[in-house]
């Protein structure tokens, strides 16, 4: 019997030498994954002042007026950095479009980079708004590179939960494409209609997500096994993991990557901060042979660049942006399903 919510999950074993917490973090991990494509994780080694700095930032950053924030807007230049205003993305299409404001951050990396000089994949400067000082910049720079580390440490133990040797993802995490999201969603009004979201149902298209929630709550996950949608609790200082379409790639669907959502009833803001791992753009991803069936494996082989530009595109109607990735799901059927991720 499948459990009702994303399982917690104890990482201080990753820390440590082999042994039977370590198996049993594997194992754990393993039936998350089959099951949610989502877990939580405690006792990771971020601080939690690091945590509580970035969401300080993020929210001196959406209460700018909104002539400033617009102005580090990320339709301006040739990079998908800065702002993203409210109802910009509308998942569901079912409404004026989604209650969030965002701002994006990669790594920031200066014109002369050989990525950037090569174009690829909108990677470039980041946008710091001068009114928050250097602070801004400093934290999130931190933040960023803290989470770089983890996302590498769990691909590690992902690459133990399918047998497979903990350095399988090292090439994939070298010069990474990875975006940190600072979200804002403001409550919602009291009469809102039931259609309003704050994130309407989507997947995300990387290789995993690491999100940081504050303790407002209102994230969703779909629960396959009875069909429903079920809260993915905040915990103080957790971080929610979830899998990307990259991985049902690799697995060749053994794992999900799962659709999720955010409402948010709380009557008060929520402030969360997601950071998609992508990896490195000219790795090609191919499905693991163990996890290919008498069929052979269902997705081709394809590269983190042609993989993220083509998601992108679907979702901005050009090859920079954005979100996009078409996944049918019965509860949604009418919904028309994207997937979300950071370029
Ligand atoms: O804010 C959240 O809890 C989820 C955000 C999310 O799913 C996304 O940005 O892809
Ligand atoms: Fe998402």
């Amino acid at each position: 019997m499948a459990a009702k919510e994303p399982p917690v999950i104890d990482f201080a074993p990753f820390y440590g030498p082999n042994s039977p917490a370590k198996e049993n973090l594997v194992k754990e991990i393993r039936q998350a994954c089959e099951e949610f494509g989502f877990f939580q994780i405690i006792n990771h080694t971020i601080s939690s002042d690091l945590q509580d700095a970035i969401l300080h930032q993020s929210q001196k950053l959406f209460d700018l007026p909104i002539e400033i924030k617009e102005s580090y807007s990320k339709d301006i230049g040739d990079f998908n950095r800065g702002y993203e205003r409210l109802r910009a993305q509308n998942f569901e299409k079912r409404t004026a479009g989604d209650l969030k404001e965002g701002f994006y951050i990669g790594k920031n990396l200066p014109l002369d980079d050989p990525y950037v000089v090569a174009r690829k994949f909108g990677q470039g400067p980041n946008k710091y708004p001068e009114e928050l000082g250097t602070e801004f910049q400093c934290v999130t720079e931190e933040y960023h590179a803290a989470l770089t580390t983890l996302a590498a440490g769990i691909l590690q133990i992902l690459a133990r939960t399918l047998n497979l040797d903990e350095n399988t993802f090292s090439d994939f995490c070298e010069h990474p494409v990875a975006v940190l999201r600072l979200l804002h969603y403001p409550p919602q009004a009291p009469d809102a209609s039931s259609l309003e979201r704050g994130i309407g149902a989507h997947t995300d298209f990387g290789a995993i997500t690491i999100l940081l929630q504050d303790s407002t709550g209102g994230l969703q996950v779909w629960n396959n096994t009875i069909s429903t949608w079920v809260d993915v609790h905040p915990i103080p200082g957790a971080y929610v993991v979830n899998l990307g379409n990259m991985m049902m790639r690799w697995t060749n669907d053994r794992y999900l990557s799962n659709l999720h959502r955010v409402i948010n009833k709380s009557g008060k803001d929520r402030f969360s901060v997601p950071f998609f791992f992508s990896g490195n753009p000219d790795y090609t991803i191919r499905c693991f042979p163990s996890c290919e069936t008498e069929q052979g494996a269902k997705y081709p082989p394809i590269t983190v660049g042609e993989w993220m530009m083509g998601r992108y595109a679907d979702t901005y109607g050009k090859g920079e942006g954005g979100i996009g990735e078409l996944r049918k799901e019965p509860h949604v059927s009418a919904v028309n399903l994207k997937s979300c991720g950071g370029l």
